[in-house]
């Protein structure tokens, strides 16, 4: 395929040691040509691939010296995008990867969209689109195991086995069409049966498997979604500064505080939570207050993970009753706060409503109990076992509804046979499963929703 040639700044926008102005395509070495000066007066285009020149940039309307800097040479196809690329290593800082920059696209270089460079990647076939989208999740990951399982889904781990389950259905379907040219046989009818169900089933089994790892696998990506809740002024803000060691949310005495809802990414014992404080739940005349209490109760329903925090000086209300009603069958641990102060709160009736949850008291005030809630956190969802070495996992939500809706038109094709439907509408399932198999891959996608997906993309990636 024959593309434009596009050029970027690679590094983050801001003050480093060094700075990469990257371009791809046809016309990055002639268009590095005309700006670089190395020693003597070797040509880019001459030079070995894979090799690193010292020399200057300079600007051919002025003649003079724009920038010092080390010129990276790869021609493709063994490139990161299959094309020629040249990447031009500056001084660190704004100015200096701008006017470079900005001489590339004067000779003639198109500025990259985000993504650009892993579309081209995937469009010059080096990648698979979920391959591809690996990619972001590697550089949104902010946790070690999420970074692993970004790099295994990289590396065309999800890849390969979707590919070998489409095989499976191909091969199956293949086989049902010579069955169906041998009629003559007797027998055919019901290998062919026996031989449809056999694979479904494997392959069934498979996509289950796959779909089982996607809650972790989500978990991993996005975080956990946590959501602290409580009355006013139990210490809910104090309790979100105590996690995320930093002072983001206001506390004072006064309730009501908190009026919208305060989002935090923090890294609690290698499980990563998104950590959400929230207006303390109270019926309320304020107006302000009354949006935020609304929040807090729509947050409430989309929590893997509720803090339920009660204040330990205080009695026991109707609101915190209220409250455990709410929360009824979702992940919730119980937080009892403030045991600096005299006790009011009644903890046998706590206990009996918080049966099965786990209850951990704390004082935020004196940094007490912090370490027992971390604890029961990590140990309710990892159970210490979690390990992304050596797993495949789904983390990515197109993906599972793809997998989902294939696992749909297996099922179909199962009950097809069992039930015996003719054998062209149950081909019709299977073939259906195999295409919503490949649209996770990237075969058979529309364009449009390749473009959304690299638009995710930061600038010069
Ligand atoms: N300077 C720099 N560092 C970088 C990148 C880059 O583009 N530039 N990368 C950008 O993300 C990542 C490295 N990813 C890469 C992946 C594949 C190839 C590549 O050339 N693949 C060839 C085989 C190369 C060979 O055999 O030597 C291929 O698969 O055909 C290059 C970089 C991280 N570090
Ligand atoms: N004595 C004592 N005071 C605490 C403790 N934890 C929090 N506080 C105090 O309780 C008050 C309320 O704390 P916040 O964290 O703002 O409470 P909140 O639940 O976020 O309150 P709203 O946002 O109004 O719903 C503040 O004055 C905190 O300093 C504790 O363990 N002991
Ligand atoms: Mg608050």
């Amino acid at each position: 395929m024959e593309f434009d040639t596009i050029a970027a700044i690679s590094t983050p926008m801001g003050e480093g040691a060094i700075a990469i102005v990257r371009l791809s395509g046809e016309e990055a070495f002639a268009i590095a040509d005309r700006l670089f000066k190395g020693l003597g007066s070797k040509k880019l285009k001459d030079v070995p691939s894979h090799t690193i020149h010292y020399g200057h940039i300079i600007d051919p309307a002025t003649g003079e010296t724009a920038e010092e800097v080390m010129v990276s040479v790869m021609r493709g196809p063994k490139t990161f995008t299959k094309e020629d690329v040249v990447e031009i290593n500056c001084h660190g800082g704004l100015v200096s990867v701008n006017r470079v920059l900005q001489l590339v696209l004067n000779q003639g270089a198109r500025l990259a969209e985000p993504g650009e460079f892993t579309k081209r990647a995937f469009l010059n076939g080096r990648i698979d689109l979920s391959q591809a989208e690996a990619v972001i999740d590697l550089i949104r990951a902010k946790t070690d195991r999420a970074m692993n399982v970004a790099l295994n889904q990289m590396d065309g781990r999800l890849s390969r086995l979707i590919r070998k389950l489409r095989q499976e259905i191909l091969e199956t379907l293949a086989h049902v069409e010579v069955n169906i040219d041998y009629p003559e046989y007797d027998d055919v009818e019901e290998m062919t049966h026996r031989m449809l169900l056999d694979k479904s089933r494997f392959v069934l089994k498979e996509i289950e498997k796959l779909l089982q790892t996607s809650q972790q696998g989500k978990i991993l990506r996005e975080g956990l979604s946590t959501v602290i809740v409580g009355r006013p002024n139990v210490g809910k803000s104090s309790l979100l500064n105590s996690l995320v060691h930093e002072n983001k949310a206001i506390v004072t005495d006064i309730p009501g505080t908190t009026r919208d809802v305060i989002e935090e990414y923090v890294n609690v014992r290698g499980v990563p939570l998104r950590l959400l404080d929230t207006a303390g739940i109270r019926e309320t005349e304020d107006i302000v207050e009354r949006i935020g209490v609304e929040r807090s109760r729509q947050v409430l329903k989309e929590a893997d993970l509720i803090l339920l925090v009660l204040n330990y000086s205080d009695d026991f209300t109707e609101e915190d009753r209220n409250l455990f009603r709410a929360v009824e069958g979702m992940d919730v641990i119980v937080i009892v706060n403030k045991t600096d102060l005299p006790q009011k709160l009644d903890m046998g009736e706590v206990k009996e409503l918080a049966s099965q949850y786990k209850i951990v008291t704390t004082s935020l005030k004196e940094d007490e109990g912090i370490d027992e809630l971390e604890e029961a956190i990590s140990s309710l969802f990892f159970s210490g076992s979690i390990e992304a070495g050596d797993m495949t996992y789904v983390s990515n939500s197109r993906h599972i509804a793809l997998l989902n809706q294939a696992k749909n038109a297996i099922e179909e094709a199962i009950s097809g046979v069992e039930m015996g439907t003719p054998i062209d509408i149950v081909q019709i399932d299977l073939t259906r499963s195999w295409e919503l198999l490949g649209e996770i891959i990237g075969d058979s996608v529309h364009e449009s929703l390749i473009d959304q997906l690299f638009s995710q993309f930061c600038l010069g990636k």
